[in-house]
């Protein structure tokens, strides 16, 4: 952590995906200024399109800007080795769109992935999985394969993957689109408890209900640019 506080720094950032003929396509990020403090929850919101999943995977390092300076953790990813990056990505825990299982694992392996990549010990990997599965409700479908799961099941297996080693940042993106509105409280629970143990949360949505449940900050973005941030 770098000594500011500051988890998250955007610095005029801007971001192009690749054109398809080559070279690069337009901005779809652009002139991005934030910083988000250690221990800060805040809403990404927008309409479709407006660049919250990119901004989200800029904040993963999954992509580097294409101007400007994202800085994550203390590791400014642009001039960041490739190498270093794993590392960093390590911390944070993500909670993919379309959520990401890996088909052939079970529930369990799933969830245990960022535990035995961190070299737990494998007792601790099973207590840890088991209680973060009973805590989501899964634990009766540990041994089932993401395709056997519900929509809903899956999605809580991708926030259990994302939350079990307790990362210092969690990105989440529209991480209750598939469960009910019960389920989408206990969840919301779940990641407000995390934020008051020191996680660092962003999560993007649509959801009205959701932001209302839980007064926070909100990022507004419009067309790859901040509209407002309230602090
Ligand atoms: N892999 C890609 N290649 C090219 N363009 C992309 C790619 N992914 C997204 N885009 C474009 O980038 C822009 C921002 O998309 P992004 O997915 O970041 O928005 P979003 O706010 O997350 O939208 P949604 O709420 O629908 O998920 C859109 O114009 C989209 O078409």
């Amino acid at each position: 952590m770098e000594p500011s506080g500051t988890v998250v720094r955007f610095d005029e950032v801007g971001f192009a995906y690749p054109a398809p003929g080559g070279g690069r396509g337009p901005e779809v990020l652009r002139g991005m200024s934030l910083a988000l403090d250690d221990g800060s929850f805040t809403w990404l919101l927008g309409p479709s399109g407006a660049g919250k999943t990119s901004a989200l995977r800029l904040m993963h390092a999954a992509l580097r800007p294409t101007r400007g300076a994202v800085e994550v953790l203390g590791v400014a990813t642009g001039p960041a080795a490739r190498g270093a990056l794993p590392v960093l990505r390590r911390k944070i825990g993500v909670v993919h769109q379309d959520l990401r299982l890996l088909p052939h694992l079970s529930t369990f392996d799933n969830v245990a992935l960022p535990l035995r990549l961190a070299r737990r010990p494998e007792a601790r990997v099973a207590q840890e999985v088991t209680e973060m599965l009973t805590w989501i409700g899964l634990e009766h479908r540990a041994q089932a394969r993401p395709e056997e799961l519900s929509g809903g099941e899956q999605q809580r297996a991708a926030i259990a993957r994302a939350v079990v080693s307790r990362p210092a940042l969690l990105l989440a993106d529209e991480p209750t689109g598939n469960v009910d509105a019960a389920q989408a409280r206990r969840l919301l629970a779940l990641f407000a408890e995390m934020n008051r143990l020191g996680t660092t949360i962003v999560i993007a949505t649509h959801s009205e209900d959701l932001v209302g449940r839980f007064p926070a900050p909100m990022m507004r973005l419009e067309r790859g640019r901040i509209l407002d941030h309230d602090e």
